[in-house]
């Protein structure tokens, strides 16, 4: 907008706003004439093309409505100068900038039922298994989802806390560090891609408190369209009915950030430090995906080579790569983390250590397959010592990369920022 109409605005706005019959009845007429003096000018045009009807508070700022207080200049100042509703308009909480972490889900409990009802909703999701629903559907129905739950509770049962799941006791945590970090102008939630608490219901959640602003986080670094995709579907998919939708942005795949690499860096290294035995071998082990999806353009199996490749150039200790959760028939990513596993001991690589840079949060697939079935396997071939070092979870590493990221992307959002 040119600069002399925006002045004209910015007068005929402090001119109506001491005009009119809207003023604050509950302001003295001093506070009044001091409220339209004092607007900003960089704001009045948000008065002239007043969202002024949603605005609540029609009286000065308490300490409580600072604390809620709308992130924006422009809320503020529509806060102050209020119009009244129209007869039927419904309140709207507005103002509020929201970052919502997402990641895969689990399970409620440990047990077949609960394990079935998640299998079925992950893996009825056509982004994750590639295969026409036609013939997917009965091999699904008829075979997996009678067999897999059992087994799977089991694998569960062994890596259960008693703060239930461990992917979503740790995704918890994380999301409670980063609203300490961020303070009180951010709302901070996380959901999860299948199970509870699903996307949709945070997100309305997160609308009703006010967000018209939100960063999703999807938590994988590399990104993937059976994890990322699917995780933003999901989201897109909860506002497609939403009258009023936020403004939206998405965290970028972070496997190469200098964050993200600087962090499993130091991670990596406390956790090696503190072992009572030296590793010949570092083992990078991130979650496999059909082959295919690589020729069909998939960056996930370009994303972990780079990750790995730009970690082992800052780590002393030689590293390998491998593809662990092999599911169903189709060829999967090589090498296997439990052929790697198994061949170690016989290359005179005895003694290993295992980190997971793909996964943010420690779960069974870390904590059971790579912790109990990986090191059954490695032991069996003759290895020796093997430590399976946590993920990032919600170390101070860790989460001084997620601030760092989630920072970046909130960039014109926060203020000051
Ligand atoms: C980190 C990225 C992940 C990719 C890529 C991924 C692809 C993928 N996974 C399956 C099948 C299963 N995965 C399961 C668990 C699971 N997967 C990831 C992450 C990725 N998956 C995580 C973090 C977890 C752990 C969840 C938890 O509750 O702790 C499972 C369930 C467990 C089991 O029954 O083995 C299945 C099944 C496919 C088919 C796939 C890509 C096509
Ligand atoms: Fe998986």
């Amino acid at each position: 907008m040119p600069v002399g109409r925006r002045g004209g605005g910015v007068r005929r706005a402090r001119r109506a706003a001491r005009r009119s019959p809207d003023r604050n009845p509950a302001l003295p007429r001093r506070a009044q004439r001091a409220t339209a003096a004092h607007l900003p000018r960089a704001a009045a045009g948000s008065v002239q093309d007043s969202g002024a009807y949603d605005l609540q508070r029609r009286t000065a700022p308490t300490t409580r409505h600072r604390q809620n207080r709308p992130s924006r200049v422009e809320g503020e100042v529509r806060g102050l100068i209020t119009a009244p509703k129209p007869d039927g308009h419904p309140a709207v909480a507005h103002g509020r900038v929201g970052v919502l972490l997402i990641n895969l889900g689990t399970p409620d409990a440990p047990d077949p039922g609960a394990v079935r009802r998640y299998l079925a909703q992950f893996l009825s999701d056509p982004r994750v298994i590639e295969i026409p629903a036609i013939a997917w559907k009965p091999i699904l129905h008829g075979i997996i989802l009678r067999t897999r739950p059992k087994k799977s509770a089991h694998a569960y049962r062994q890596v259960w806390t008693n703060e239930g799941s461990p992917l979503a006791a740790i995704t918890r945590r994380q999301t409670e560090a980063l609203r300490r970090r961020l303070g009180g102008d951010v709302i901070v939630e996380f959901a999860m891609r299948y199970g509870n608490p699903g996307i949709a219901s945070v997100v309305d959640r997160m609308l009703s408190a006010g967000c018209d602003r939100i960063l999703a986080a999807p938590l994988y670094p590399q990104y993937c369209a059976a994890t990322t995709a699917t995780a933003q579907d999901a989201l897109f998919a909860a506002l497609a009915s939403v009258r009023r939708q936020p403004a939206l942005r998405t965290l970028p795949p972070h496997h190469d950030d200098p964050a993200y690499i600087g962090a499993l860096k130091a991670n990596i290294e406390r956790q090696l430090g503190g072992l009572g035995f030296a590793p010949q071998r570092l083992l990078l082990s991130f979650h496999g995906m059909p082959q295919r999806t690589l020729e069909l353009g998939d960056p996930y199996h370009c994303h972990c080579q780079k990750t790995a490749r730009l970690l082992s150039e800052q780590l002393s200790i030689p590293t390998d790569i491998a593809f662990q959760s092999r599911f169903g028939r189709a060829k999967w990513l090589e090498p296997a983390t439990d052929s790697v596993l198994a061949s170690y001991p016989s290359q005179q690589v005895k003694r290993i250590a295992i980190a997971a840079p793909g996964f943010s949060a420690d779960c069974v697939e870390t904590l059971e397959e790579l912790a109990l079935r990986g090191r059954d396997t490695f032991i069996a071939a003759g290895g020796t010592d093997l430590a399976v070092l946590e993920c990032l979870n919600d170390s101070d590493e860790g989460m001084q990369m997620l601030d760092a990221l989630i920072r970046r992307e909130l960039a014109g959002w926060l203020p000051g920022a």
